[in-house]
């Protein structure tokens, strides 16, 4: 239907896994380009490129909140955030290293969650 539902809660153990890759994440070194909505006042292009914004604060609200249904419909949002940040900035850069490092932080500790 139309209205997105909301506020359909993961399964306590899914909701555990993912909260808990969340804190890792936010605890990284290279998380600081991501903790945040990207400022659109420093990025005025930013609004116009990018038709998704995603960041971690953000997560932590839809998590809490309870509007992930499954960890998969979470992890489709962290991805979100690495992809936005291959279309908005160049490789050798520092916020695009740390989306790379970032990703593959996530990657690996997604693939742990999900062999176990
Ligand atoms: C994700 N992202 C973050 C920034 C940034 O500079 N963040 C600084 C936070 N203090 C710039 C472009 C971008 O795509």
């Amino acid at each position: 239907n139309e209205k997105k539902e909301k506020s359909k809660p993961l399964i306590n153990k899914e909701f555990a896994a993912a909260r808990t890759i969340l804190d890792e994440m936010e605890l990284h070194e290279d998380s600081w380009p991501f903790l945040l909505p990207v400022d659109t006042k420093q990025f005025p292009t930013y609004k116009k490129v990018i038709k998704k914004p995603m960041d971690l604060s953000t997560i932590r609200s839809k998590l809490e909140g309870g509007s992930y249904k499954t960890k998969d419909d979470f992890s489709v949002d962290v991805r979100l955030i690495f992809d936005n940040c291959e279309t908005f900035n160049e490789d050798e850069s520092p916020v695009g290293r740390a989306g790379h490092n970032m990703r593959a932080y996530f990657d690996s500790q997604w693939a742990d969650l999900n062999s176990s």
